[in-house]
């Protein structure tokens, strides 16, 4: 058996792995031949790819990003829902000799993935992103890296934070879902945690902020770069758009500082964590997982389980096929964030 790995979307860490994963168990127990296209679907196109075997992957559990790259370069011109022409991507396919791929991808890169399997091509998909936003499983790897990150981001907003009675705002990613926002909240005891999925209004914040201040506390609000305010219809975002035409995502903690600071009249600071967040070595459990996700992807090619997910499901990878997961996104569930909202201020 041949399989292509290749990977697309944002970077994320336990990328890498997860490719070791596959290949230890791919090529060295059942001795298949595995390739990986560099920078997503810029190498399928364009014919550049590496041999994966066991000295590819030496040494790759604890290194961050991806030894392949990852890109959102598009595998066919059009979107879901169009009608999508395949001949190409088909000739591409038979002329490296392949009898699969596995996709190392966020919800995005897994909706490609249902589609290509719809049209009876063998796809296997390993569920990453920072974002923890893709359904079907419980957590993507990646998601843990970040949130502790940013945790320690907020530990030390906070004591900057406390010596100069300041309201610090700390904008982290996550595109549509606030799970980053929640879990790095919980994680460094935030005052207040603004997610995606559930607009506040400016009074709502500020009081928040002002009871915290009244009870000689300074306050760290974590805001997740996808958070609106009530009234408000669309995410702030930054100039220019990402590599799939999308308007980048960003901007919402310059915006909310000054507004706190005027409302609330405590002095506030604002910090966009960015893509450290996505940088640097997995944790432990996102190495675990990725190694997991890997093996359990291999395994799949060899007994023939295509288009499905290998995903978390409790303490188990399970495929999932993709037609539970496809267009859905996995938002934080209104009673999380209920829970956490009853202690904000
Ligand atoms: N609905 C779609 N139709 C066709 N192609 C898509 C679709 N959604 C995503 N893609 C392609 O898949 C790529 C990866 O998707 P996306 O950029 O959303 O990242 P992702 O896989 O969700 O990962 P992450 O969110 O962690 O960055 C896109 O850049 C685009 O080329
Ligand atoms: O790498 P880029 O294009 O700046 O993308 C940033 C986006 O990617 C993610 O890091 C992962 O989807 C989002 O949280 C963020 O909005
Ligand atoms: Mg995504």
């Amino acid at each position: 058996m041949k399989l292509g790995v290749l990977c697309s979307g944002g970077d994320s860490p336990g990328m890498n792995a997860a490719i070791r994963g596959a290949v230890l168990r791919g090529v060295d127990v059942h001795g298949f031949e595995m390739v990986g296209f560099m920078d997503g679907w810029r190498g399928f196109h364009e014919d550049d790819w590496i041999q994966l075997d066991r000295l590819a992957v030496r040494g790759l559990s604890p290194l961050g990003g991806v030894i392949l790259g990852t890109s959102r370069v598009a595998p066919f011109t059009g979107r879901r829902g169009d009608e999508i022409d395949l001949t190409e991507f088909r000739e591409r396919f038979a002329s490296y000799g392949l009898d699969g791929l596995l996709l190392i991808g966020g919800n995005g890169t897994q909706n490609v993935a249902g589609m290509l399997s719809e049209a009876g091509i063998p796809v296997i998909g390993l569920p990453k992103t920072i974002d923890n936003d893709l359904a079907g499983t419980d957590y993507t790897f990646g998601f843990d890296t970040a949130v502790s990150i940013a945790a320690e981001a907020i530990d030390r907003l906070r004591t900057t934070g406390e010596s100069h009675r300041r309201c610090m705002v700390l904008e982290v990613m996550g595109r549509d879902a606030g799970w980053i926002a929640l879990h790095a909240g919980m994680a460094g005891g935030a005052q207040v945690m603004l997610l995606p999925e559930y607009p506040e209004t400016l009074e709502q914040v500020c009081d928040w902020v002002t009871s915290v201040r009244d009870r000689g506390r300074s306050s760290l609000v974590v805001v997740a770069e996808g958070f609106r305010l009530v009234g408000v219809d669309r995410a702030v975002t930054r100039e220019g758009l990402d590599g799939f035409g999308r308007p980048r995502l960003g901007g919402i903690a310059e915006v909310l500082a000054p507004l706190i600071e005027e409302v609330a009249g405590v002095e506030t600071r604002a910090t966009v964590l960015g893509h450290v967040q996505r940088g640097g070595s997995p944790t432990a459990f996102d190495r675990v997982l990725a190694a997991r996700t890997g093996t359990a992807a291999a395994d799949a090619a060899l007994n023939g389980e295509w288009g499905a997910l290998a995903a978390l499901r409790g303490d188990r990878i399970e495929m999932v096929p993709f037609a539970e997961i496809t267009d859905r996104l996995k938002e934080v569930p209104e009673e999380r964030y209920a829970a956490a909202r009853l202690n904000f201020g």
